[in-house]
């Protein structure tokens, strides 16, 4: 996507060909900052402090993350080292485990003097598969806007409600849930984003808002907590939210608070969509509630909010009353009944083992 006329993907190769150039998240949307990453150590921290984060995107990283690793040592035990030390940096999207599944059965079976450049090229395949599956899903899910769009007065916008930020600077392009919204806007449809802002990291404030701006596609943003009213009171035609893993069956995994949207959506007769690419389908789990690991970040997160001060610096400021507790689950599960339906690269299905398997054959088990 572009970033003030220029194409952005939010990873690529430096110009000495071999470190991995990442944008810093942390630092949007006040500054656009590049970080680069010359070791499998530096990707474990870009993917553990959220430089990068979004499911498809720390698949990716870690995958150049390994690609780094072998370039310093392709030996067996290091190929190991580095597999088990990008794994362990985040718990909840298994895009990290399913690229680092995929570099291992492409590496290991290589003599250790091919595996690097063999790792930069799985790597970069990685990448480039995420872009064709993300806009794949803007594809799929385009004819699902234009049917509300159409039912709609002439010139009045299909109203979209998004949580977290699953939009290109979550993927490697495109994004998840703001592909479809992307293809929308620019066929012409008029499209309009209530972007929640996502406590506690407001990737919504920050990144969603950011990115939609970036484009010209029309949005506001609201607290958390104003999604139900607005549904109450008619202003939400759709959600559609990204997913972190979702199970055989269709429940899903995403930011916190994603499962009270889907509450008010159901209650309110809204329909919810997921979009999600394969790879992150976790095809072992069925029950999301009893199986789904929840990542449990540091309290500081919720204790404390990061923004621009009027100086133009980006400073920390403390939120919550000094030496209360704090209790920070960064993802929460909405079970697959409140799911109107999953929008992949193949098609939109519902959120069910029956829906999943008959879209997905060649990948389901059992
Ligand atoms: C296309 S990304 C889908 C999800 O990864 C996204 O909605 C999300 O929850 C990201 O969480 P984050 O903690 O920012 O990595």
């Amino acid at each position: 996507m572009k970033i003030n006329g220029q194409h952005y993907r939010t990873i690529w190769l430096a110009q000495d060909g071999w470190r991995v150039v990442v944008i810093d998240q942390t630092r949007l949307p006040f500054r656009f900052e590049t970080v680069t990453l010359g070791s499998a150590e530096q990707a474990a921290d870009a993917i553990r402090n959220m430089v990068v984060r979004g499911a498809p995107l720390i698949g990716a990283t870690a995958a150049y993350g390994v690609a780094l690793a072998m370039r310093a040592d392709a030996a067996d035990p290091a190929l190991e080292a580095a597999l088990a030390l990008l794994a362990a940096t985040r718990p909840t999207a298994v895009n990290l485990r399913w690229a680092l599944e995929r570099m291992r059965q492409a590496l290991a079976p290589l003599p250790p003097p091919d595996r690097a450049a063999a790792a930069y090229a799985e790597a970069a395949a990685i990448c480039d598969e995420d872009v064709a599956l993300c806009r794949a899903i803007g594809e799929h899910g385009l004819p699902l806007i234009r049917e509300i769009a159409a039912r709609k007065p002439a010139g009045q916008p299909v109203n979209i409600l998004t949580h977290c930020n699953a939009g290109w600077i979550a993927t490697v392009d495109w994004g998840t849930a703001l592909a479809p919204i992307y293809l929308a806007h620019d066929a012409g449809l008029p499209v309009h984003v209530w972007v929640d802002e996502t406590r506690p990291r407001n990737q919504g404030a920050a990144l969603t808002a950011y990115e939609l701006g970036a484009h010209g596609v029309p949005h506001a943003v609201i607290v958390d907590n104003a999604g139900g009213h607005l549904m109450q009171r008619g202003q939400v035609d759709m959600v559609i939210v990204g997913t972190d893993r979702t199970t055989a069956r269709g429940d899903v995994a995403n930011k916190i608070g994603t499962y009270l949207k889907a509450l008010a959506a159901h209650d309110n007769g809204v329909p919810f969509y997921v979009a999600l690419p394969s790879p992150t389908i976790d095809w072992r789990l069925a029950d999301g509630l009893a199986d789904i690991p929840i990542e449990e970040r540091a309290g500081r997160e919720v204790s404390h909010v990061a923004g621009l001060a009027e100086d133009g610096e980006i400073r920390t400021v403390r939120v919550a009353a000094p030496g209360s507790a704090v209790a920070n689950p960064a993802f929460d599960v909405t079970p697959a009944r409140l799911v109107t339906g999953l929008i992949t690269e193949r098609g939109v299905c519902a959120a069910s083992s029956e829906g999943l398997a008959g879209l997905f054959p060649d990948l389901a088990q059992g």
